[in-house]
């Protein structure tokens, strides 16, 4: 598999150029620009905002209507409480480092990574590179202040694409002694930067006048999801499994934001949280559909043996195989896939990598990122968790919620087991303020413990409970206070608390790789440089079709206003451009704001109301009447038809390719 970013057409990708042209058509700009912005933070213009709202029109029907999913919309602003117990407040933290030299602030792994990769591109020129290549590097280095074209070692080098194929898997030690150990500085300052120290990387706020309700902007849609299980449960008239689903902004005050919409502070997710019976074995119902997809899986073991090298494998050979651990989570990898498929992103540059171990987020137990290859290298742009019981378990605790399932058994189950039964009454006046941690320490006390215990008590009429906090932690209870017996019990109902899945989608950044590759430049005849084009699939293409009246000759004007009402009455975005530009200069615009259709109005049209259309990426056209013309079209957006189709069924336009014969805009 190739691991350089390449245009759909197969050119090297030129990444400024692209840039240009997305920030040149408005799909996004920097936030507060005329106030020098700020780093992070992107507004979306329009042709940006209608390719996002059609991303997430496509998120929404693939997996919240297809799957019958509970669509929730839940505050950003969260209580300080919420995210303590979920462990955010503690845990969700990057490392930095700060330069003593000039007080810069850097995100250590991405600090090692940028050094190691720049000594590892010096060792390649060094070693004799191609020309071109040379000349691509000094350009990056004068960018980058980067290494010099020093030869490395083999050995060094192997070492550092180890490193560098583990770089997310460090604690902020191990990044400090990746620090000391191979010298790395700071190329502004040339200075080794301080040990890393975590950075929490949630916005904190005050809520309300008074200034005593703490609180966060939300750092993922997930707990909001979370805290209104039981409610859900109870809409889905207790019936399990089920999915819950959020579409909304979260916030990350990330250390170092970088590579445009990849890394910012501010952007929307779509998140999925499929709730499932743990005892199931994760089997899900669906599994069967998705059986044959097949998948470019990167697995752990592979990873942690310092290689990158995938395996091809379909969704059922992954779970029988175990690289997958169960079939709900293989079941959304390959919904994913065909999610990320549907709205054009390139399938050879898809792959899914599990999380190390020491890698996952404080709450998952497995985890695949859905990586999309961009010219930053492989981005997790899906990220999908097995979050097990975790979130509901420690919110149920915090806050004494219900936050199970009750099933009733078919078979009541008959448990042999030890309970402890407390003398309430005494228990208060002898602990006084510690009465209810002694108590809670008593039930919290495991079946091997309690036999324990019970034989002590037994023993020597006293038992010797460990209770953190509470005098020398060591608590004597007297057999008057506390009965330890082995009885059995019935039980009709089953409880348990639910596994979670959780695919979790970064809007911006599919969107941006996605903007990738469906982007390439289109030779052009007239011997001028080459055009730029962005076949983005008609069913997200922000505009679906340019209207261009042949001239400004009136006789056109009632054709234009007729098939633009009658387009945008079907649901579908037109654009009208009657600019006196040149029909090619006007198709050409078009193209680089991913319009896949032109309609144009002719002479011809004024004499038999027929218009042609245009495909945006063949230049071909067919010429047909206005209702057959608006069918093919509608077709084309929904996905029922390609353009092949179109041209099978209507008939072809011979006319003269405008688009080759004019000028550059
Ligand atoms: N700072 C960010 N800017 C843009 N998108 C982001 C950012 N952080 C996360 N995302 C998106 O949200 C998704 C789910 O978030 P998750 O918490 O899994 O990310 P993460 O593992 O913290 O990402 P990373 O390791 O890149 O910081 C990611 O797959 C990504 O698409």
């Amino acid at each position: 598999m190739t691991t350089t970013a390449t245009t759909l057409k197969g050119q090297p990708l030129d990444r400024g150029v692209l840039d240009g042209l997305l920030r040149r058509r408005m799909f996004y700009t920097p936030s507060f620009d005329i106030y020098e912005g700020v780093k992070g933070l992107y507004d979306y213009g329009p042709p940006g905002c209608g390719l996002q709202a059609n991303i997430i029109d496509v998120w929404r029907k693939h997996f919240v209507l297809e799957e019958d999913m509970l669509e929730v919309d839940c505050s950003v602003l969260t209580p300080y409480e919420v995210l303590k117990t979920s462990g955010h407040v503690d845990k969700f933290a990057d490392w930095m480092c700060k330069d003593p030299k000039n007080g810069e602030i850097l995100r250590a792994d991405h600090f090692v990574e940028d050094v190691l990769e720049a000594r590892l591109k010096g060792d390649k020129e060094a070693r004799g590179q191609k020309a071109e290549e040379k000349e691509k590097d000094a350009k990056r280095k004068k960018k980058q202040k980067a290494a010099e074209a020093v030869k490395l070692d083999d050995a060094v080098v192997q070492e550092y694409e180890e490193v560098l194929a583990r770089i997310d898997n460090y604690n902020g030690d191990e990044l400090g002694e990746l620090i000391k150990k191979y010298d790395l500085k700071n190329p502004a300052t040339g200075v080794e930067p301080e040990p890393p120290v975590a950075f929490n990387l949630m916005f904190q706020t005050k809520i309300g006048p008074s200034g005593q309700l703490s609180g966060f902007l939300r750092p993922e849609t997930a707990q909001g999801q979370f805290v209104n299980f039981a409610k859900l449960l109870e809409y889905n008239q207790q019936t399990m499994p089920f999915a819950s689903a959020s579409i909304g902004r979260s916030y990350r005050n990330e250390i170092s934001p970088r590579s445009g919409l990849l890394r910012v502070r501010e952007f929307l997710m779509a998140e999925i949280e499929h709730f499932v019976d743990p005892q199931s074995g994760k089997k899900h119902p669906r599994f069967h559909e998705m059986e044959n997809i097949e998948l470019v899986l990167l697995d752990r073991h592979t990873q942690s043996a310092g290689s990158t090298k995938v395996k091809t494998m379909t969704v059922g050979q992954a779970v029988k195989e175990r690289v997958v651990d169960n079939e709900t989570l293989g079941y959304f990898l390959a919904r994913i896939h065909l999610f990320l498929k549907k709205i054009g992103v390139d399938q050879k540059k898809i792959r899914f990598r599990q999380h190390m171990a020491n890698e996952m987020a404080h709450y998952a137990c497995d985890c695949w990122d859905a990586e999309l290859l961009t010219s930053y290298g492989w981005i997790e742009c899906v990220g999908c968790a097995d979050r097990s019981a975790y979130d509901l378990s420690v919110h149920a605790k915090r806050t004494g919620a219900p936050l199970l399932v009750r099933e009733r058994r078919e078979e009541p189950l008959v448990i042999e087991e030890w309970q402890v039964d407390i003398q309430k009454k005494k228990f208060g006046p002898l602990f006084k303020k510690d009465g209810k941690t002694v108590e809670t320490a008593l039930l919290d006390t495991s079946q091997e413990q309690r036999e324990a215990l019970a034989k002590e008590l037994g023993e020597t009429g006293n038992l010797t409970l460990d209770v953190a906090g509470v005098g020398d932690g060591k608590v004597q209870i007297s057999k008057d206070l506390v009965q330890i017996e082995r009885r059995t019990r019935v039980e009709h109902t089953r409880e348990y608390t639910p596994n979670v899945i959780e695919p979790s989608f970064g809007i911006g950044r599919i969107l941006y790789a996605l903007l990738e590759h469906c982007y390439w430049t289109r030779a052009h005849d007239g011997g001028d440089e080459a055009r730029s084009v962005l076949s983005l699939p008609p069913t997200v293409a922000p505009t679906k079709v340019l209207i261009v009246p042949l001239s400004a000759n009136k006789a056109f004007d009632p054709f234009t206003k007729d098939i633009s009402l009658k387009l945008r009455k079907a649901g579908i975005s037109c654009k009208v451009d009657d600019s006196s530009a040149t029909i090619g200069k006007r198709y050409s615009r078009n193209d680089e704001l991913a319009t896949p259709m032109g309609i144009t109005i002719d002479f011809q049209t004024v004499q038999d109301k027929t218009i042609t259309l245009r495909d945006r990426d063949s230049t071909r056209q067919v010429r047909a009447d206005e209702d057959k013309v608006i069918e093919a079209i509608r077709s084309l957006v929904e996905g029922d038809k390609a353009w092949a189709d179109i041209e099978n069924e209507l008939p072809i336009f011979e006319g003269q390719e405008v688009v080759v014969t004019e000028a550059k805009s």
